[in-house]
């Protein structure tokens, strides 16, 4: 690092901003790009560099603004039904809407309201004031008046106006251009052969892209190996053309994290890690004369790192506010809890339950790139604040429109591949319809039902006293007389998902008890969690007897992930998640797959389009054709 380094660490973004700003004037950084002039109608998107005043006006002369005939208005006084008004033919001229006003006339009376007679006069039957549908010079540009400030990003309206008064060019600032540069041993170009441990260089193009949303140009470099020289050399090449560069990984504290070394030797490092995750370790700092932000390589890390950082230093190049997101309050549907000291970027999925704008938190990993892509907003659980309960209130950014969230089916609760399909084959039918569904487990989501957090509830929780399944929970969830309707999804095999070939000869539940073998277990609260207590309690083996039993995965397909990976010789799950790992699966029982409703959500316009679905036949035969399910029962009503 170099002696004049103010190197800070783990502050707010905000501060780090600040302090980044002042670094980089420090470093002799320009405040803004250049100023060019260009064509006003390919300067959509780029922000003015001047103010841009009227040379003309527009209307340029006084219009017709209807279809009709010009008149004095004079000669209309007194005009009525009753008292109708001859006008001869040379009192009165003949226009059409953007007609100049011919020379003596000062109004206009539209063709439906004159009435011709067949020596070629006019009659009125009203009287029409002065300027009567005339546009006046000036109506909508004065010449010389101010229209538009600097530091304006031009839309087409603006151009147009702009065009209107006159103007062939205007003065804006160029684009700013970004450079991003992927470093890493690991990392190979989007389409190449991957060998064990590489990784694709998802990053460059998301970041190009994120750039170019933003208004910039972008260019990528060659990938760098993790060697200081190379990335130093690199960064300097890309340097000469760049106002801001991207360094891509390495920022945080691995034997091959070399990013806030190079920065400090190619120039500056103002601030090395701040108090937002994911993006935690990113890199502040300035190579010569232009700006570095050393990002750090998690996907969703990278990702949120252009939004927060990147996004208002290049606004600020150009002069212009930073683009914000719309925001809206939403009800948690469940708990959040989040570290302090923090400020903890959750991704959410949004849908409206009842006229309240709920928010199901999505997966928070900073390697889970599709937590952005399933998110319809952004919230920010501030530093200082430690976690949220369930329902409680939070602001959220929104990704997607409110009418559009509007349209979602939120479903809370165990996970089924149905529920994918389902989801894919209403959004195929109607692009404005989702079907949201987030997986808490089977008793999660009834909870989040009484809660009014969902709409729907996906359970297959069995209940061990009665051999019944979900009917006996909602009751003693909701209460006996609840107005909550059951409607059955589907059947679906549960079995022991094992590596393929079976090669432990697992015949069913009574092997888990054998002493070598390694079990992953689901969640507590998890439907599949029920069924294997149930199994184990009819067998009398003692959960304490399968090893790994306390070992838990949230989803069917986790822990076919898990035996896939040889991390565990056997898990409960359904055929489909087996399948989808190559893996052998044992039955061990059928059980019911249920949605569970309050009974006013069941006749609603929103969720009508599932009730359809679920009774097309080819729906039905694609999901028989996941194997392992029946459709015997789908749609049917069991309360
Ligand atoms: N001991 C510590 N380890 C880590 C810390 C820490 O504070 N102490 N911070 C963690 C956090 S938080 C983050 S975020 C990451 C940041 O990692 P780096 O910026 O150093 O990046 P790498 O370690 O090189 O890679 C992380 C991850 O990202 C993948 N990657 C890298 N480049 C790309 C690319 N162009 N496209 C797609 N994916 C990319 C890389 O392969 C790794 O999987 O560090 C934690 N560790
Ligand atoms: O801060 Mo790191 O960016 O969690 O993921």
């Amino acid at each position: 690092m170099s002696a004049e380094s103010p190197f800070v660490s783990d502050v707010p973004a905000a501060q780090a901003l600040a302090v980044w700003r002042e670094a980089r004037a420090a470093a002799g950084c320009p405040a803004r790009v250049d100023p060019v002039r260009m064509p006003v109608g390919a300067a959509v998107g780029r922000v003015t560099a001047e103010p841009v005043w009227a040379l003309r006006s527009s209307p340029a002369f006084d219009a017709a603004a209807m279809d009709g005939i010009a008149v004095r208005a004079t000669d209309t006084v007194g005009a009525a039904d009753t008292t109708p008004v001859l006008l001869a033919a040379g009192d009165f001229a003949v226009v059409d809407t953007g007609d100049p006003l011919p020379e003596g006339y000062d109004a206009v009376v539209m063709r439906e309201h004159v009435y011709r007679t067949p020596d070629g006069e006019a009659e009125l039957r009203a009287a029409v004031p002065p300027y009567q549908h005339v546009r006046s010079i000036g109506e909508d540009i004065s010449a010389g008046e101010l229209l538009l400030p600097e530091g304006h990003r031009l839309r087409p309206v603006d151009v147009a106006a702009c065009a209107a008064a006159g103007i062939v060019e205007v003065g804006v600032r160029r684009a700013p251009r970004v450079v991003i540069v992927p470093t890493g041993d690991e990392i190979r170009p989007v389409g190449a052969e991957l060998a064990p441990g590489d990784i694709l260089d998802t990053n460059s193009m998301m970041l190009a892209a994120q750039a170019r949303e933003a208004g910039c140009e972008a260019r990528v470099t060659e990938i760098v190996p993790d060697d200081p020289q190379a990335i130093t050399a690199m960064l300097m090449e890309a340097t000469r053309d760049a106002d801001l560069v991207l360094l891509i990984a390495g920022s945080s504290a691995g034997r091959d994290d070399y990013t806030a070394r190079v920065v400090a030797g190619a120039g500056v490092v103002a601030v090395h890690g701040v108090a937002v995750r994911p993006g935690h370790p990113v890199v502040l700092g300035a190579a010569g004369r232009t700006p570095v932000i050393g990002v750090p390589g998690y996907p969703v890390s990278a990702a949120l790192t252009f939004d927060i950082f990147a996004a208002p230093a290049l606004a600020e190049l150009e002069g212009a506010a930073p683009r914000e997101r719309p925001s809206a309050t939403a009800h948690l549907a469940r708990k959040l809890p989040s570290a302090i000291g923090m400020d903890d970027w959750v991704r959410v999925r949004l849908g409206r339950v009842r006229d309240r704008l709920v928010a199901t938190p999505l997966p928070r990993g900073a390697g889970v790139l599709t937590s952005l892509v399933r998110a319809d907003g952004l919230l920010v659980v501030p530093s200082g604040v430690e976690g949220h309960h369930a329902g409680e209130q939070v602001r959220v950014e929104l990704l997607r429109g409110l009418s559009e969230i509007g349209r979602t089916i939120v479903a809370i609760g165990s996970h089924d591949m149905v529920l994918d399909l389902a989801a894919s084959a209403l959004r195929a039918a109607d692009p404005l319809i989702t079907l949201a569904s987030s997986n808490v487990g089977s008793l999660g989501g009834l909870v989040a039902l009484r809660d009014g957090l969902c709409h729907v509830a996906g359970s297959h929780l069995l209940d061990p006293a009665t051999g019944r399944y979900t009917l006996p929970y909602v009751d003693r969830l909701l209460g006996t007389d609840a107005d909550v309707a059951v409607i059955r999804l589907v059947h679906r095999d549960q079995g022991l998902i094992v590596a393929p070939g079976n090669p432990l000869g697992l015949t069913g539940i009574e092997d888990l008890a054998k002493p070598d073998l390694r079990y992953v277990n689901r969640q507590r609260g998890a439907g599949t969690r029920a069924l294997l207590d149930h199994e184990l309690t009819g067998l009398g083996i003692d959960p304490r007897e399968v090893s790994g039993y306390s070992r838990e995965e949230h989803t069917h397909l986790a822990v076919a992930a898990a035996v896939a990976a040889g991390r565990a010789d056997a898990g409960l799950g359904i055929l489909a998640a087996a399948r989808a790992f190559g893996l052998d699966f044992v039955p061990v029982a059928r059980e019911p797959y249920d949605l569970v409703l309050r009974t006013g959500t069941l006749g609603e316009e929103l969720l009508a389009p599932l009730w359809e679905l679920l009774e097309q036949p080819e729906f039905r035969a694609g999901v028989e054709a996941l194997g392992g399910y029946s459709c015997a029962e789908t749609g049917r009503r069991v309360r």
